[in-house]
């Protein structure tokens, strides 16, 4: 049943509106002041605001201000009388639904309500649905609606209640470490901590006292007792980003962590025991690295329990869209101007779909929160994208293997040559059957060909 909220200083004008409606069905709600019916909208669902305009205190104009910063889809029908059809006109432009003059006969106010009232249904539907398809596209903050990408969802609400290794593979800002945190989120081990450790950003030594922590002397500058981020990570998940870089030492001492359970902190004699989840990323192919002799064979096959890539997003052009508008939203709050954005127009979003996308969803995270800052309108056009995407989507762009910042004239001489080579070489150097090929006279040919310096054992 909906619910009609009715907003009149005089309440014998609410509770008679209030009968009238209640008789068509609906449910009521009065009020008999602006600040009155706010409190009431904060607290119910309503699916219709039905105001008087000239009330004291806040009027109807001011109440409307102030619904529409709360819901600006849910209708607001405002109640005037002669003297302020004006002010009912400034209404319209700010929003409301509709006016109606008074006095009014039942059957008009029953009309206008029932209209308002199936509008703001379809909105409540489509909002229903949205909401459905955006679980159905996302998994807690990991967007994509792509085949690969809903494989991931469901092999992360698969793995997460375990403590099983995990291996994430996948190029540099698909969304690696986002996918570990969520396996973390969604385990049991959520209120310990996720430690995440880049294992490229650090020289050895660094990274194993990093890893394993170091006891006081252990080396110069060890001035005292240090947890390593294995101790640091206890009962938790440990994020081991760019497993592929770990040296083969390192390697060693991960093995023994993952089989034994234990280690030793550098300098320290002391076996520590720990029980922590290992998540590892990289964005290189680790079985090509075993191949190669980089990566220990039993180092990866511990690893390796459950296994997940994340494509690079030109292979999932389909959640270009679902990201772009996801970070939209994301960095709204950015725009200096106020004004919301719509959407992209055609040629910017082309640009989109045909961009390689080398930083993948970190990169586009980045286009959007800078275009969000940049863009003076409500839609994005290609003017509005920052200038060293433009150069690189650009640069991208190859037509037939021409890149798009070559120059015309050169350009067209060296397709001119390659023509004419091709068309001899098909002739067997006869210029006149070539010319024929090509479609041009035997005597421009010739000279072409002498211009370009191309045959010097043609047959005539
Ligand atoms: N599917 C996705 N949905 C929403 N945001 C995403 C998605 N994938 C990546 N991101 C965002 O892109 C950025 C990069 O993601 P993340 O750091 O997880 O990538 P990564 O693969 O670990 O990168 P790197 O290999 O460079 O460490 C983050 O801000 C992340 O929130």
């Amino acid at each position: 049943m909906e619910t009609i909220l009715i907003v009149d200083d005089e309440k014998n004008y609410t509770l008679i509106l209030s009968a009238i409606l209640e008789e068509e069905g609906f449910e009521t709600l009065t009020a008999n002041s602006g600040n009155e019916a706010l409190e009431i909208l904060k607290n119910s669902d309503v699916d219709l605001v039905l105001t008087d305009m000239k009330m004291p205190l806040m009027d109807g104009i001011e109440l409307l201000k102030n619904v529409k910063e709360k819901d600006p889809q849910l209708p607001v029908i405002m109640m005037t009388a002669y003297g302020t059809v004006e002010k009912a006109v400034e209404a319209m432009q700010k929003g409301a639904y509709s006016y109606i003059l008074k006095p009014f006969d039942n059957e008009s106010l029953i009309v206008y309500v029932k209209k308002a009232v199936h509008m703001y249904a379809v909105v409540k539907e489509n909002r229903h649905l949205k909401n459905s398809m955006s679980s159905m596209y996302s998994f807690g903050n990991i967007i994509g609606k792509s085949k690969p990408m809903q494989d991931v969802f469901e092999i992360i609400a698969k793995v997460a209640p375990t403590s099983a290794t995990v291996l994430i593979e996948g190029e540099n800002g698909t969304g690696k470490e986002l996918v570990a945190k969520s396996i973390h989120f969604n385990s049991t081990r959520r209120d310990k901590p996720f430690i995440a450790v880049n294992c490229s950003a650090l020289s050895e030594n660094l990274l194993e006292s990093e890893l394993f922590g170091h006891e006081k002397g252990a080396f110069t500058g060890a001035v005292s007792m240090k947890k390593g981020r294995f101790e640091m990570a206890d009962q938790g998940t440990l994020f081991l980003d760019e497993i592929g870089e770990l040296s083969q030492s390192l390697q060693v001492k991960l093995l023994r962590i993952l089989q034994e359970k234990t280690f030793e902190r550098v300098g320290g004699t002391k076996t520590l025991s720990i029980d922590i989840r290992i998540i590892a990323a990289t964005n290189k192919i680790l079985k090509d690295e075993v191949k190669k002799g980089n990566f220990r064979e039993d180092l990866f096959y511990r690893l390796n329990v459950l296994y997940i890539v994340l494509p690079p997003l030109r292979k999932r052009a389909e959640d270009i869209r679902l990201l772009t508008e996801h970070f939209m939203a994301k960095y709204a709050h950015e725009r200096k101007t106020g004004v919301p954005i719509k959407g992209m127009d055609q040629k910017a979003e082309r640009l989109f779909y045909e961009y390689k996308w080398p930083g993948n969803v970190r990169e586009l995270e980045n286009v959007i929160e800078r275009t969000m800052i940049l863009c003076p309108g409500d839609i994005i056009t290609v003017d509005d994208l920052p200038h060293n995407f433009k150069e690189n989507a650009y640069n991208a762009l190859h037509l037939n293997g021409i890149p798009a910042n070559a120059k015309l004239s050169e350009t067209l001489i060296n397709i001119e040559q390659q023509m004419i080579k091709r068309a001899l070489k098909i002739s067997n150097n006869v210029q006149a059957h070539a010319a024929k090929i090509l479609g041009i006279g035997k005597s421009g040919l010739n000279q072409k060909i002498k211009k370009y310096k191309l045959d010097i054992n043609s047959k005539k």
